[in-house]
């Protein structure tokens, strides 16, 4: 399969085509709008490709910057899609518009080939609420005011490369991602999701870039209107078009051109660097405060990629953070083919690690995943019913913990087996304390494992006072802590989490279902009158496991599945069928090879 990918920026298009069968680049090319306008640019598109003889496209890949609240995985482009890309547009005016006349160019010239949109946007629908969520009126965030965050495919294909490149599972790692192009972001990545992202409702916040200005305070509308006479497009057409690097250096968005108008001792072009690199440190210090560390620091994007200078000073004095850059690694960084070269000294706790963005790439995988799934999605596979269980509040304890609560020597009492073998509730519970509030009985569950895990639901972590972490079974480094109180004694313990929804399934099952370990997939539970399509359930596999779903008590409650109160644990309830017999995306890819 060939397909044609379209990546419209703010300053560039760029457009490739791949081979997905050979997995190779057939031709790729780059054109700057600069004063033709991106019409013009894009209209080059078919005349490059007639010439260099690429007449054959299967299908079109087109980056769209926003996709909103509503796209969150690749997507077929139909009227609809085109309609509602539209009424996204004035939150992405640089970026939108341009996919939008991409996808009427692909209609025109190839009316056969199927047109699947991948938005920048979804890689950070995983943002939490708090990292998310805008303290402006409730109306506004109704009418869709939040963070989407922007550049999402670079983040992630970032995030692969650097696992790979480190040979650990994304899962592993803490990765603050820097995509330093025309238009720049920061992401926080933590153990394989988007946690958070400078840009925000639109690609205006955030960091310094080619013409926008990133964050400003947002008291200058109303001076700038009712003390320069500003209209509101005035205002923000300053803001997308004339800002930045280009207001800050007076000398246009190029940082090569900046760069050297500085070491020629130009006041403003060195200004324009400091406040650049500034801004980027400070993003690079809250994101290892918002993820609780940091593992890897990465560079991308034209900026990222070619600036040594400004990748030194964006690290100066990061080195509380553990973070010693090699200065002769950096300045003799060579990105040749898919190098992913390390820059920081030995004894650095941060790796820094640079590396080209592939977004094309990573575009054309996602459709040729997409056509895949589509192509087995018909009716007669789609797979049986599996059963659903709620787990109530639960704890599971290792041996000491076990002594420590309910006395020296005590092991715990079997009460009655669950449906997964080997696991079963104890007689004990014990209270969940936390600085707000206590949880009381709450079930211990047997055997004892290796370390504690405390399992509640997201409102129970507001009775407790703690936030907690969404987390697969087992995954329970850095958990907060709580103290546990059984009839022998308190325990200080950390382990706090909110279960991640998720299937058990016999690797029989997953080979029918067309799944792998730890993909996340989209489950219909038929409830009505709240039937409800659950996403990121994560797909478990083991030989031991009965296949079963698990949800909590408050997802339970939302699709109104009456689960007998609190106390009762894992009874099946109803059945849930998987929307489609191929994961929507894996928690922890790590390599592309
Ligand atoms: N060798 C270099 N040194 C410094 N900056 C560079 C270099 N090469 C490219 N850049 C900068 O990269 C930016 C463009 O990044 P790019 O990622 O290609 O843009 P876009 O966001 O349009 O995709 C420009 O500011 C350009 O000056
Ligand atoms: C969202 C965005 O700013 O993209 P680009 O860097 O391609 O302009
Ligand atoms: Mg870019």
């Amino acid at each position: 399969m060939r397909i044609l990918v379209i990546n419209a920026g703010s300053s560039s298009v760029k457009f490739s085509v791949f081979d997905m069968d050979t997995q190779t680049t057939r031709f790729k090319h780059e054109i700057e709008i600069g004063t033709i306008g991106f019409k013009a640019t894009l209209a080059q598109i078919p005349v490059a490709l007639v010439e260099a003889g690429e007449t054959r496209i299967d299908a079109i890949g087109h980056r769209v910057a926003h996709g909103g609240e509503h796209f969150r995985d690749a997507t077929l482009v139909d009227d609809d899609v085109i309609a509602a890309i539209e009424v996204l547009a004035p939150l992405a005016p640089l970026h939108n518009p341009p996919a939008l006349y991409g996808i009427e160019t692909g209609r025109i010239y190839w009316p056969n080939a199927p047109q699947i949109a991948v938005f920048d946007t979804a890689f950070h629908a995983s943002i939490p609420a708090c990292a998310h969520t805008y303290a402006v009126p409730q109306a506004w965030r109704k009418a869709g005011l939040r963070r989407y965050g922007f550049h999402g495919t670079s983040h992630k294909y970032v995030m692969e490369r650097v696992a790979q490149e480190l040979k650990a599972s994304t899962r592993d790692l803490r990765i603050i991602s820097c995509h330093l192009g025309n238009g720049a972001s920061v992401c926080a990545i933590d153990r394989g999701v988007s946690v958070d992202t400078s840009m925000g409702v639109t690609a205006l916040e955030g960091l310094v870039m080619g013409s926008r200005s990133g964050d400003v305070d947002p008291g200058i509308f109303g001076y700038l209107q009712r003390s320069l006479a500003l209209s509101i497009d005035e205002i923000e057409n300053a803001l997308y078009h004339e800002s930045g690097l280009t207001a800050l250096s007076g000398l246009g968005n190029d940082m090569r051109r900046i760069e050297t108008a500085a070491a020629e001792a130009d006041p403003q072009a060195q200004l324009a660097l400091n406040v650049f690199a500034y801004r980027a440190r400070k993003y690079i210090g809250a994101y290892a405060a918002a993820m609780g560390g940091c593992d890897v620091l990465a560079f991308t994007g034209g900026i990222g990629e070619n600036s040594a200078s400004m990748r030194r000073r964006i690290c100066d004095r990061l080195e509380f953070l553990g973070l010693y850059l090699d200065e002769d690694r950096n300045s003799s960084v060579k990105l040749d083919g898919f190098a992913a070269p390390q820059i920081q000294q030995p004894h650095s706790r941060i790796r820094v690690i640079v590396t080209q963005t592939r977004e094309q790439w990573m575009i054309a995988k996602e459709v040729h995943r997409f056509l895949s799934v589509q192509a087995d999605k018909r009716p007669d596979q789609l797979p049986p019913a599996i059963p659903v269980a709620v787990s109530a509040h639960h704890v599971h304890l290792t041996q000491a913990s076990v002594e420590a609560l309910f006395g020296a020597g005590c092991q715990l009492t079997k009460q009655r087996d669950l449906s997964q073998a080997g696991a079963w509730t104890a007689v004990e519970t014990v209270n969940v304390i936390g600085p707000r509030g206590i949880i009381r009985s709450v079930r211990v569950l047997g055997p004892c494992r290796r370390s504690n895990q405390i399992e509640v639901s997201a409102t129970e972590t507001f009775t407790l006072g703690i936030e907690a972490p969404v987390r697969i079974s087992g995954d329970t480094a850095d958990t907060p802590t709580l103290t546990l109180e059984g009839p022998a004694g308190r325990l200080q313990t950390n382990g706090l989490i909110v279960a991640q929804r998720h299937i058990h399934m016999q690797p029989e099952d997953a080979k029918r279902f067309g799944l792998a370990d730890r993909d996340l997939v989209d489950v219909a539970i038929d409830s009505p009158p709240r039937t409800t399509v659950f996403r990121d359930v994560a797909v478990r596999i083991d030989p031991q496991f009965k296949l079963e779903m698990h949800i909590d008590t408050d997802e339970a409650n939302a699709a109104a599945i009456s689960h007998g109160g609190d106390g009762d644990l894992m009874l099946t309830l109803c059945h849930a069928r998987l929307t489609a017999c191929k994961p929507v995306r894996n928690i922890f890819i790590t390599t592309e090879s």
